[in-house]
């Protein structure tokens, strides 16, 4: 007979295994490592690729109005169905598991219906999670972290607690159109039965955690700052911010946790059909952004950007100031510290766009043809918002010559290659820099997200930030936050004493002429961008 630990089925000296899950805009991913955190697994399903049938295009659904963005809640699960597949395939042994943690897109919403709960607990091992779960949910198709329909509620939400930077003060951020309390209330408004016929409300995070749980996971603190209805102070639900959304919420969204929260043990469908122990913990999981922070081992002085489905840049506070631009969380870490976040909406996707206008659909060529190209473009800059843009709030694409008139297309393929990777991450510079972020000797930007693994878009990062840029050898940081999570909610302690590992490597150093051609250009940025907001409503067609 093995040693098993005291009041546990965990053997005493058989490995101890962590899972992390990210449920993100184009996939679910999975990873599993060890006692020492080293990747033993990984294992993924995307969306568009391998469940056509939800015909989804980058994992979603763009409605007629162009600005209504949902996912099928149902397809979600069929991912998990599949991953948890995928995984034992690539030789999981899920017997060895300890805690599972994860992570999800931050801000969408699930929509559980009456007497869900009941069906979650009753779920049978040798059937699909999705095949039971197709009645769960009262609205089926979930507003995700793309939908820009709710300027109305957004509004509507300022006006009520006094203005934008009362609630930036409240909740971490003035109104923005994605964030969940406006989008419940947009539900409440248009579909009033659908929203009385809901037990349960829950953030992509939550709602993958009650799979594992089998029943109602609560939301996390970091994730439930992003949506304009958490008190940062207090950490709990604002009354005024909730009663401006919709009635009955606070019920419906449950009391929120610390990230680190042990919720409770794997669901007995987990243990029936994937062999995992009854003992296994389930660590409350969080956004996809937080994870991202705990995965990358954030330190002072870091600036993280992340360049997956969206771009994303954030950093760690220990006091938050939350202003009229940005973001701030919870730290997922550390309940008593803070983050920063800033979130731009064109980030993967446009740079497919060009990338299939210009370089034959294939990153090594938008790559070389990123390197033809000098330092500054010749004077040329781009600002390219296929989508309306989330910082700033503006929509278009606009190419400066030298002379900063507009023109309708550059001369080559290599200059609009080069004029949007330049002018993604010179906005990126703006704005951590109007967040009060210096750039100084110490800085370090460490890159992830799936962009993060072409060298050539790193080396701009570089000169355009003017600092080294390190990467870690698993480019998908949520999702390795998540196995990090999972260890340090079992174990308990401060992260970064239960969490050593840093192993981050340098990828690209600003090249010696950086600054000379960067400083000047961030300055003409800003003066180009503030023109076109200040002409918002009379913009140039395309
Ligand atoms: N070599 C590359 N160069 C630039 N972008 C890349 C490269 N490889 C993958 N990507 C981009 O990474 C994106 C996915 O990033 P990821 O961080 O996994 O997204 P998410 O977590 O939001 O689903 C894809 O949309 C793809 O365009
Ligand atoms: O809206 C935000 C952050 O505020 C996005 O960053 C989402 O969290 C989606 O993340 P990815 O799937 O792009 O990683």
């Amino acid at each position: 007979m093995t040693d098993v630990e005291p009041g546990s089925n965990m053997a005493a000296h058989e490995p101890k295994n962590y899972l992390g899950f990210d449920f993100s805009t184009q996939q679910v991913k999975a990873i599993v490592v060890n006692e020492g955190l080293e990747v033993l697994q990984e294992a993924l399903v995307q969306f568009d690729n391998d469940l056509p049938e939800y015909r989804t295009h980058g994992g979603v659904h763009v409605r007629g109005d162009g600005v209504t963005v949902t996912a099928p809640t149902i397809m979600w699960v069929k991912a998990l169905d599949m991953l948890m597949d995928k995984l034992r395939v690539a030789g999981a042994d899920f017997s060895t598991v300890a805690a599972i943690s994860g992570t999800g897109q931050q801000h969408g919403s699930v929509y559980w219906r009456t007497g869900a709960s009941k069906t979650l607990l009753e779920v049978q091992p040798d059937r699909f999670l999705h095949e039971q779960l197709a009645m769960a949910f009262s609205i089926t198709d979930s507003p995700v972290w793309m939908d820009s329909s709710t300027s109305t509620q957004c509004q509507a939400l300022e006006e009520v607690v006094g203005g934008p930077q009362k609630l930036a003060n409240i909740t971490g951020s003035r109104a923005y159109e994605r964030f969940t309390g406006s989008q419940i209330a947009k539900i409440y408004k248009t579909r009033k039965e659908a929203y009385s016929n809901t037990e349960r409300i829950s953030l992509v995070s939550s709602f993958a955690c009650s799979l594992f749980l089998g029943s109602y996971a609560p939301i996390d603190f970091a994730d439930g700052s992003g949506m304009n209805l958490l008190d940062l102070n207090t950490k709990t639900w604002s009354q005024a911010c909730l009663d401006a959304c919709a009635p009955g919420l606070a019920e419906k969204l449950g009391k929120p946790v610390p990230a680190s929260e042990k919720l409770g043990s794997v669901s007995s469908y987990f243990v029936e059909r994937y062999s995992f122990n009854p003992d296994c913990a389930v660590i409350a999981f969080t956004g996809d952004n937080p994870a991202s922070l705990a995965g990358m081992c954030v330190g002072s002085g870091d600036v993280v950007v992340s360049l997956g489905t969206s771009d994303t840049l954030f950093l760690w506070l220990d006091i938050p100031t939350p202003q009229l631009e940005g973001h701030v969380l919870v730290n997922p870490v550390d309940s008593t510290a803070y983050m920063a976040l800033l979130c731009f909406k064109n980030g993967s996707l446009t740079r497919e766009k060009i990338r299939d206008e210009c370089a034959d659909g294939s990153w090594d060529i938008f790559s070389q043809l990123l390197d033809m190209t000098p330092r500054g473009n010749f004077g040329n800059i781009g600002i390219y918002y296929y989508m309306r843009e989330i910082t700033p709030n503006l929509e278009g694409v606009f190419r400066y010559n030298k002379a900063d008139d507009l023109v309708s297309r550059f001369t080559s393929r290599e200059v609009e290659v080069r004029a949007l990777v330049e002018g993604q991450l010179i906005a990126k510079r703006v704005y951590a820099e109007k967040l009060g972020f210096n750039i100084g000797s110490g800085t370090r930007v460490l890159a992830t997200g799936g962009a993060s693994n072409n060298n050539s878009v790193l080396q701009v990062l570089a000169d355009v930030f003017n600092s080294p840029v390190y990467t870690m050898a698993v480019a998908n940081s949520a999702c390795l936050g998540s196995a990090y999570r999972a260890k340090h909610g079992l174990v308990g302690g401060k992260f970064q004493e239960v969490i050593k590992k840093r192993d981050f490597k340098l990828v690209c150093k600003p090249n010696s002429d950086a600054d000379k051609v960067y400083t000047p250009l961030v300055e003409r940025y800003l003066h180009l961008e503030s023109s076109l907001l200040a002409t918002k409503n009379n913009i140039p067609s395309i």
